[in-house]
């Protein structure tokens, strides 16, 4: 029970972190009546042109983060990116604040580090082989260790930032120059893997909330550079397999606890399901969920934080996302083709509506649907090929 947005009575929501995910976040919310709040690094954010109001702070600055929060006094706090001060959310939620889905998985998500050892060494998931290293002659040290290929990512970072496969010893000087240019948090940790060799990776979302755990269908997904360029609902998988992503992704989210949807991501391979990681929110290979099925992972995420009971989770169609990504950096742009994407059947694009396009920037997503995934995915590609930046005054 809640009164208005912007009444005494009002149910606040804080989002910390303001793309293309907490935009829909954000209209999810405000279907429900929810007041929101919108915060990021940079004005006019996405979601924060949709929010109630919004807030420009370093939100890895403890001492901001906790006055914006004690000025606001949110209901929810809901983290949208990893790159924040965890450790004030903890204390928060020690002092009675509530934390999208708790401040410990906020914490543990957001460096690589603690969720890889929590999956791997508390609950025996299957994984990559890896090792961490916080300078040149560690990681040298490590890549001894792992073995060659491997991927090296700074331990806080996100859609592929600072991330490269080394191929061979000679490799890791400039994989780790490439780890500290692309490291959000600008440290210097680093995690080394084992290059998997799969056959597909998949996102399983996992919904917790009152109702108990609900699965959506797997979300194939295709990534280059790190950072994902094509997804497709559902992706074919043995039953096996499925019960095996069900049963990680089960233990994952249950050791984190909290209500909202997670994004388990894992490694397909003929006899195994290797987990990757996970994020404790909306995923973006998550967005063709706008157009496969009649609850979106944002309108789930939303249902599930409030406390409201997800009965079912229908998957409507099979469909596909594909995104349009910028290749320099610039605030003088214009994105085209949405005449030519919109022409084609059972198709939808969303703009995000970001001030400035950066290099390998995603700035919008197309979305088709089709009676097959084939279809959907070749309909979303032409979608996608429409689609241009122009850049210039
Ligand atoms: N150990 C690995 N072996 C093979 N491929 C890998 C490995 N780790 C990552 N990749 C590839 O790189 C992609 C991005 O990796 P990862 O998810 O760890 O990065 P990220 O920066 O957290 O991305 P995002 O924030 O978009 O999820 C994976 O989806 C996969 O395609
Ligand atoms: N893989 C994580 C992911 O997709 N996160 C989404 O991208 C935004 C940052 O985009 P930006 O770097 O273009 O500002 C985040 O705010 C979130 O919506
Ligand atoms: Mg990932």
């Amino acid at each position: 029970m809640y009164g208005s947005p912007l009444s005494a009575q009002a149910k606040k929501m804080m989002l910390l972190g303001s793309g293309e995910l907490g935009k829909e976040v954000v209209i999810e919310a405000q279907r429900l009546g929810v007041e929101t709040i919108a915060v990021d690094r940079y004005a006019d954010a996405p979601a924060m042109q949709v929010a109630h109001r919004s807030y420009v702070i370093n939100m890895l600055d403890g001492m901001a983060l906790r006055s914006l929060i004690e000025q606001e006094k949110p209901d929810l706090i809901v983290p949208e990116i990893e790159a924040i001060a965890t450790q004030t959310l903890v204390e928060l939620e020690q002092e009675g604040y509530r934390v999208v889905p708790t401040a410990t998985a906020a914490r543990l998500t957001m460096d690589r580090e603690g969720i890889r050892r929590l999956a791997a060494e508390t609950l025996g998931l299957p994984t990559a082989k890896y090792a961490f290293a916080d300078s040149l002659e560690e990681l040298r040290r490590a890549v001894a260790e792992i073995g060659t290929p491997c991927v090296i990512k700074p331990i806080m970072s996100s859609s592929g930032k600072g991330q490269s496969v080394c191929r061979t010893p000679e490799e890791v000087e400039s994989s780790w120059n490439t780890a500290l240019e692309g490291g959000r948090a600008k440290q210097t940790r680093v995690i080394v893997e084992e290059f998997i060799r799969f056959d597909s990776e998949i996102t399983l979302l996992t919904v917790r909330s009152v109702t108990g755990t609900s699965y959506c269908a797997p979300i194939g997904h295709i990534q280059k550079d790190g950072d994902y360029i094509e997804s497709w609902q559902p992706h074919q998988m043995s039953e096996r397999q499925l019960e095996e992503a069900r049963r990680i992704a089960g233990a994952i989210t249950e050791a984190l606890g909290g209500a909202g949807i997670y994004g388990v991501e894992l490694f397909l391979a003929p006899d195994k399901v290797i987990f990757s990681e996970v994020s404790p929110r909306p995923h973006d290979t998550g967005m063709v969920t706008m157009a496969s099925q009649d609850l979106s992972e944002f309108a789930l995420h939303v249902r599930a934080i409030l406390g409201f009971p997800i009965p079912s989770i229908r998957l409507l169609t099979p469909a596909a996302s594909y995104t349009l990504k910028a290749d320099r950096e610039t605030p003088h742009f214009r994105i085209g083709g949405i005449n030519e994407a919109l022409a084609l059947p059972q198709t939808q694009v969303r703009v995000f509506g970001k001030p400035e396009t950066k290099i390998g920037r995603r700035m919008a997503v197309a979305l088709s649907s089709a009676d097959t995934v084939e279809e959907a995915r070749a309909l979303v590609r032409k979608a996608a090929s429409s689609l241009y930046i122009e850049y210039g005054q």
